[in-house]
């Protein structure tokens, strides 16, 4: 069975809630999954599948819940190059040339340390996406469609 760690970075709750609905979707279709909200590096299993989902705040800054992580990421200079991961990041377009500036910078920083980003990051603008829900289980299935082969290959 394929597992799959959901991390999230939230105030409000939006990024969880989206974790959560994934989470059900793959549970659906086989997957173990676990859901990780703001966790510590060292909670962390450092392979297989991530699924990052932030949200931004302040002036395109992360959520102060997965803000120790990040650090801790910066500073311990993990090696990540056994995670296969996707990003998907909720904000919004009101707030400019800091839209989803915070799932921007947790991605460069697993990209640095070795982890491989299977896709495009989802950036979700709340202001045209009611449900935010609707277009992360969209870009879900495409994203396991990407990871087919290493599906396959995990048995
Ligand atoms: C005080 C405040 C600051 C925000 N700053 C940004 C920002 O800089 N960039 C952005 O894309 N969205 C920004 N947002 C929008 C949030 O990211 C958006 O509301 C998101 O859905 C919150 O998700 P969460 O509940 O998981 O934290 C801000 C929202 C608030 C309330």
């Amino acid at each position: 069975m394929t597992s799959m760690t959901f991390i999230t970075g939230s105030t409000l709750g939006n990024s969880e809630y989206v974790a959560e609905h994934l989470s059900e979707k793959l549970t659906e279709m086989g997957f173990v999954t676990k859901i990780f909200h703001g966790p510590q590096l060292s909670e962390l299993n450092l392979s297989g599948l991530w699924c990052v989902i932030t949200s931004t705040h302040g002036a395109g800054d992360l959520p102060d819940n997965i803000k120790p992580l990040f650090k801790q990421i910066i500073e311990d200079q993990p090696d990540l190059s056994k995670i296969r991961f996707g990003s998907i990041g909720l904000g919004s377009s009101d707030y400019g040339d800091t839209f989803c500036k915070g799932i921007k910078k947790l991605d460069q920083q697993l990209i640095l340390k070795g982890a491989q980003r299977i896709g495009e990051i989802l950036k979700i603008d709340v202001i045209e996406h009611e449900n935010p829900e609707d277009p992360a289980e969209e870009w879900i299935k495409n994203w396991i469609n990407l990871n087919k082969n290493f599906l396959i290959s995990c048995g």
